[in-house]
């Protein structure tokens, strides 16, 4: 179900890293030493996305990774954006 404004507002620490790029979406930059490590993190963020069938978009700018979340289904972001944005901060903390 699509988050309203406020829910959205009061969700955002969750993620400090990310940033709101307009009302339906979220984006954060990962940065790498190199090209092999963050391939690497795009592979455990393909395997995060696939068990909950949530997919971020990627791009792949050489050691820069960018994630962008929205629930397109919904119209908007929900709470499963959040979950995986967190999972994937996780992930990049962990390595
Ligand atoms: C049919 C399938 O479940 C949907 O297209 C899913 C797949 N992955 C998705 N990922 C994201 N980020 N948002 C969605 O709305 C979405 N929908």
């Amino acid at each position: 179900m699509k988050l309203t404004e406020d829910q959205i507002i009061s969700n955002l620490p969750r993620i400090p890293d990310w940033q709101r790029l307009d009302e339906k979406w979220i984006q954060r930059k990962y940065k790498f030493g190199g090209f092999p490590e963050a391939i690497q993190f795009v592979n455990k963020v393909a395997d995060l996305a696939e068990e909950a069938n949530h997919h971020p978009f990627i791009s792949i700018d050489y050691k820069v990774v960018t994630l962008r979340m929205s629930s397109w289904n919904a119209g908007g972001l929900t709470e499963l954006d959040f979950q995986l944005a967190e999972q994937f901060d996780r992930a990049f903390n962990q390595r």
